[in-house]
């Protein structure tokens, strides 16, 4: 295609060369474009600019449209007919040349090509009342032959892609036989056979398989036919048209005219092979051709393949769209003997044309169809094969381009194989792009475009013009002479007597009856009296001229005896000749037949067996490509499950980093908190040594009882030199251990007060176990409180409890009940929860006054060093673990 482009946006095909001319003796691959209608409100991807050019839009839910690879393309063929062009426009213009190149003995292929739907189908076989290109080809053909046809037989195939001329004799006894052979009306009672009439509706197709189901004959009754025809063909010459029907499935050839018996039509046909003839042209070896000599038999042989194509794809469990078509017609023609009677037996002067009209599998990306199994290997063996019919015509582009001679893979695939002929010259290619313009086909259908450029820009050689005349020397007009001879014979009849139509005779009577009467009628024979003598020598001249004629008769029978005794005594010596050659000759063919039968013996076993290898190989590059999509598919998942852990990873590592940062800020929180306790703690226990400090300077100062509240003792800690100097309280000081004590006051803190509760406080009391009541003085003040035997979570994590104690009892190891009760305060967590911090324990321990204490054997020094122990140091505790200080 050669690019257009005006527009912004509209791409344009880099560097593209001219369309190629005709003027070197070769012609373009012709190339046109039908559009099928769209449904009234459907979108539409395809429009058509001129007679000549569409273009194409890409949709936005285009595949190409969201890679943002697509843009407005035009593309220029040599006709776009529209959505409404009817299928004799398209016929015409198209086809109606390559009928005419057919009846003058050259060869032509067209193909129908696009997408599933886009109306190849329609474009190629039509409707009864509308025909597409196949009906019309067939009716055109036998429209322009009608008076020159021979009769059924004298040509005959010979198996070997050409034709034997046979006698009238020989073509006489086919015939016969082949009217044996029909089968009855009424044997099959779902089928009639229609008797053939000229121009008719049925007929017996050759081989006597012509059978047609009635609604196929009320079908064809309703049929309305191409009326037109061809000129200009050679009179002199009798003409037979031969039909053939294969298909291309899967890669394999099967002849849809096979002559099945109905029981087995059911069974699956058998592929044929592809073979080279004697001229080079490949043909399908083994595929029934059958000769055809009326429109409505070669319409019967039409139907047939496509039955057997169905009844074939059912059983295959198929669809007749997945295979490729070829629906051959050859047209033979050889001329007349110099009577303008009989064809020439002469194979050199016999001309073939050939017209092959290809309806193309839809052209499908397996990923569109979501084929699988089957399909997906049918899908596969489609689009190899179209890949190859693109790769050949590429190649064929680029050899014609740059002079080059690269091989043009035609035997990769059987389509292009069975082809190759048309595209090495031996004639005209054209092909109809069929196209659906609908946007959701946009992405099948620039691809299909694409092929179609670049189709167009590939030239085949022109086929040379063959003489059809033969320069034999043979007078024109042989054929009108015979007739008008037939003619007059008719009309003079068997006596030889003008007939009472044509009383005159004509110009042939009076030539012919001297040969064939000894003159004309006799004379009246009436005796009248007076005119006897006249009568008698009326008669007697009549009688002289008869035997006068007689003489000359006898005289033209016996040279015509003369000549034809020589001419047989002349044919018997050449007869004499002729059998002595025959049996040299014979001799010789024998031993040349035993030398081809054990050659083509050899041959079809190399052929089965490369076949079979064929098969094999196919297969394995179809296991090939079935493990290399599952390994592909494996190395997918492996590739989502690797990025899937990598991603999880990644989480992890979010979180990670996410808690740390949380334990660093919690920790921190904590550290804090605690410093500030210890900080707290510090002050009080500062707090307690000043008091301390205080009680040991009154004491000093003469035992004053100090004026400042009770303070709880600090814990001991390294003393500063100063308070060295100024206090060091030791069993062996003289203050601690002497006599009279002083009087010692208690020091309180209000930290370590006495279970005293502010209103607000809300306790939580936890007696874990039985505790006995001891009706002791001292009682814990706890306004609001909650009792608890067994601690639950939800009692401690709530916004009201702030304070915690924990009742239990024991029993020292002088028997007395002991009483602790440590208290905590509930203070919330950084985490958003709930922490117990124990402050402080208290103990009351119930003792009998006279019995002796552990503690009073330490003597007297000793109290002041437990006091400041009990005064230096609480109790803390949260939920980790406790400190006891008593
Ligand atoms: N030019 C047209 N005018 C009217 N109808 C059409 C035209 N082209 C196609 N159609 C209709 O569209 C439908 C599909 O067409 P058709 O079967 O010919 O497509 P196809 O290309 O041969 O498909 P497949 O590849 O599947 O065989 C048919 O119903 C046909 O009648």
């Amino acid at each position: 295609m050669r690019p257009l482009r005006t527009k912004a946006g509209v791409r344009k095909t880099p560097g593209r060369p001219a369309r190629p001319s005709q003027s070197d003796g070769v012609d373009p691959v012709e190339v046109v474009c039908r559009l099928r209608p769209v449904p009234e409100g459907e979108e539409r991807c395809v429009e058509q600019l001129d007679d000549t050019t569409v273009l194409v839009t890409p949709p936005a839910n285009s595949q190409a449209f969201r890679y943002g690879t697509a843009k407005e393309q035009q593309y220029k063929f040599g006709t776009v007919f529209p959505d409404t062009a009817t299928q004799k426009q398209l016929f015409d213009a198209v086809a109606k040349p390559l009928v005419r190149d057919l009846l003058n003995g050259k060869n032509g292929l067209l193909f129908a090509y696009g997408i599933t739907g886009s109306g190849k189908t329609h474009t190629m076989m039509g409707s009864q009342q509308d025909g597409g290109i196949m009906p019309r080809c067939i009716d055109v053909i036998f429209n322009s032959i009608v008076n020159y046809q021979a009769r059924r037989f004298v040509f005959k195939p010979d198996r070997l892609n050409s034709f034997d001329v046979q006698t009238e004799a020989d073509a006489m006894l086919d015939r016969q036989r082949e009217i044996l052979n029909t089968p009855k009306p009424g044997k099959t009672p779902r089928k009639r056979r229609v008797p053939p009439t000229p121009g008719g509706g049925g007929g017996g197709g050759g081989g006597g398989s012509g059978s047609v189901t009635p609604d196929e004959s009320d079908a064809a009754s309703t049929r309305v036919p191409e009326v037109s025809q061809v000129s200009g063909l050679d009179e002199d010459n009798a003409f037979a048209v031969f039909v053939s029907y294969v298909e291309i499935y899967n890669n394999y050839v099967y002849d849809l005219l096979e002559e099945v018996a109905p029981e087995n039509m059911k069974k699956s046909l058998q592929s044929r092979m592809l073979r080279e003839d004697n001229n080079k042209n490949i043909y399908v070896h083994g595929a029934s051709e059958v000769e055809v000599s009326t429109p409505s038999e070669a319409l019967d042989a039409l139907r047939r393949g496509q039955r057997r194509r169905k009844v074939a794809h059912t059983t295959l469990n198929t669809e007749s769209s997945r295979s490729h078509s070829v629906f051959t017609i050859r047209v033979v023609q050889a001329p007349l003997d110099p009577r303008g009677e009989e064809v020439l037996d002469d194979k050199a002067l016999m001309v073939v044309g050939q017209l092959s009209l290809v309806d193309l599998a839809g052209s499908e990306r397996t990923n569109r169809t979501k084929n699988n199994g089957d399909r997906l290997r049918e899908a596969g063996n489609i689009n190899n094969s179209l890949m190859v019919l693109r790769t050949c015509i590429e190649t064929l582009r680029e050899n014609q381009l740059n002079n080059a001679n690269k091989m043009v893979p035609y035997r990769d695939s059987r389509i292009t194989h069975l082809f190759k002929n048309y595209f090495d010259g031996e004639g005209k290619v054209k092909m109809v792009v069929c196209v659906n313009p609908r946007a959701e086909e946009y992405d099948e259908t620039i691809h299909v475009m694409k092929f179609a450029e670049l189709t167009q820009e590939v030239v085949v050689a022109r086929p040379a013009d063959r003489p059809l005349d033969m320069g034999i020397g043979l007078t024109p007009g042989r054929r009108k002479a015979n007739q008008i001879l037939r003619e007059a014979q008719r009309r003079l009849g068997s006596d030889g007597r003008p007939s009472e139509a044509e009383p005159s005779g004509g110009e042939a009577a009076a030539e012919l009856a001297p040969v064939f009467c000894l003159g004309p009628v006799w004379p009246s024979m009436a005796m009248t009296p007076g005119e006897e003598e006249e009568t008698v020598r009326c008669l007697v001249r009549f009688l002289e001229r008869r035997v006068q004629l007689r003489a000359t008769l006898l005289h033209e029978l016996q040279r015509q005896q003369d000549a034809f005794r020589q001419l047989l005594v002349k044919t018997e010596m050449e007869m004499s000749a002729l059998r002595q050659e025959n049996a040299q000759l014979r001799a010789s063919s024998d031993g040349s037949s035993r030398r081809t039968a054990a050659l083509e013996a050899r041959l079809a076993s190399a052929e089965a067996a490369n076949d079979s290898l064929n098969r094999r190989f196919r297969e394995l590059n179809e296991n090939q490509a079935a493990l290399v999509n599952e390994l592909g598919e494996k190395e997918m998942l492996l590739n989502q499950e690797g990025l899937e852990r990598e991603r999880v990873k990644q989480r992890m590592k979010t979180r990670m980093q996410q808690e740390k940062e949380r334990l660093a800020s919690d920790m921190k929180s904590r550290i804090k908190m605690n410093r500030e306790m210890l900080k707290t703690e510090m002050r009080a226990k500062d707090e307690k040594l000043r008091a301390l400090r205080d009680i040991i300077n009154n004491e000093e100062a003469g035992f004053a009882v100090p004026s400042a509240p009770p303070a709880p003792a600090p814990r001991p800690r390294p003393s500063t030199a100063n308070e060295t100097a100024t206090f060091r309280p030791s069993r062996s000081d003289p203050r601690l251990s002497g006599t009279p004590q002083p009087k010692r006051t208690v020091a309180a803190t209000t930290r370590h007060r006495r279970s005293k509760s502010t209103d607000a406080e809300v306790w939580l009391d936890h007696r874990p176990g039985h505790v006995l009541e001891l009706a002791t003085i001292f009682q814990p003040k706890m306004k609001k409180r909650k009792s608890v035997t067994k601690l639950d979570a939800k009692d401690v994590i709530n916004d009201k409890t702030s304070k915690y104690v924990l009742t239990h009892q024991d029993q020292d190891s002088q028997g007395e009940v002991e009483t602790h009760m440590v208290k905590g305060d509930v203070l919330p967590t950084v985490g958003g929860g709930r922490a117990v911090v124990f402050s402080d324990m208290e103990t009351l321990r119930l003792s009998n006054p006279g019995a002796k204490r552990p503690s009073d054997e330490l003597g007297p020094g000793l109290d002041y060093e437990l006091a400041r122990e009990r005064c230096a140091t609480g109790i803390e505790g949260h939920a980790a673990g406790k400190r006891r200080k008593t």
